[in-house]
């Protein structure tokens, strides 16, 4: 097992109960800790405001969004991040279409309801199926009003500006994870299989009956696989997906 702290980065719109069953399990035998990504509207503020607080080197653990400031965190600082898990994620930047298609969700976080907001967010192939779904959004609503829709406002607008991250990866080094929902329709499978080609060594694992939120759809699936990259030995290995 790893001896350096992991910290983790949650989505847009979550905040550290998104890992509530990771952070119980991994901390029975390790320094564990959430850090917001609510530092900004750009990807670099964020990330560089996180730096300034972060322990000297940790293993870094981001979702979704925070799998893009944890990306950000590593081209800027590859020496402090001894290895890497990037969850349901996206290294590419928006396109001009892509970053347009946020502002309806902007002007409803603006204007209405958080909760009808984050609802106009859910597609239907956001969450895997299953009766488990009603329980989960009321959970992301809940971390959606406790983050507030300033706050959103402010992820979007740097979800927005991102850069691509391609190169990052390519560059990586360290022990990487790469996680995704088998039913992630937001950030599906087949982009993730793309990063882990990127990374000369990743690990690919697939979590089934889950989507864009494995650690609350499928905790102990999710825990496991992090628990296998946090054991994986520095010296690199051949991709093993599972
Ligand atoms: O749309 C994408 O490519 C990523 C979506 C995202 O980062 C929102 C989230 O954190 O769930």
């Amino acid at each position: 097992m790893t001896h350096d702290p992991v910290v983790f980065l949650p989505g847009m719109m979550c905040d550290a109960r998104l890992f509530t069953q990771q952070l119980t399990d991994l901390s029975r035998d390790t320094a564990v800790t959430t850090a917001p990504i609510t530092g900004g509207d750009r990807v670099e503020e964020i990330a560089s405001s996180l730096l300034d607080v972060l322990p000297r080197r940790f293993a870094l653990a981001g979702l979704s969004m925070g799998g893009i400031v944890a990306m950000e965190i590593l081209r800027r600082a590859p020496d402090r991040v001894s290895r890497i898990a990037l969850m349901d994620t996206n290294p590419l930047a928006e396109t001009p279409q892509s970053a347009t298609a946020y502002e309806p969700f902007i002007i409803k976080l603006r204007s209405g309801s958080l909760a009808d907001a984050v609802q106009s967010f859910l597609l239907p192939d956001y969450l895997a199926p299953g009766t488990g779904r009603a329980a989960i959004i009321a959970h992301l609503t809940e971390m959606a009003e406790n983050i507030g829709a300033d706050a959103i406002v402010r992820q979007v607008r740097a979800l927005q500006r991102r850069r691509d991250y391609q190169s990052v990866l390519r560059r990586c080094k360290v022990p990487t994870l790469v996680l995704c929902g088998r039913h992630d329709g937001l950030t599906p499978v087949k982009r993730h299989s793309f990063m882990a080609d990127l990374i000369p060594y990743a690990s690919l694992s697939v979590i089934e009956g889950a989507g864009h939120l494995p650690p609350m759809e499928a905790p102990e699936a999710t825990t496991a696989a992090l628990r296998a990259w946090l054991e994986q030995p520095f010296v690199l290995q051949k991709r093993v997906d599972a």
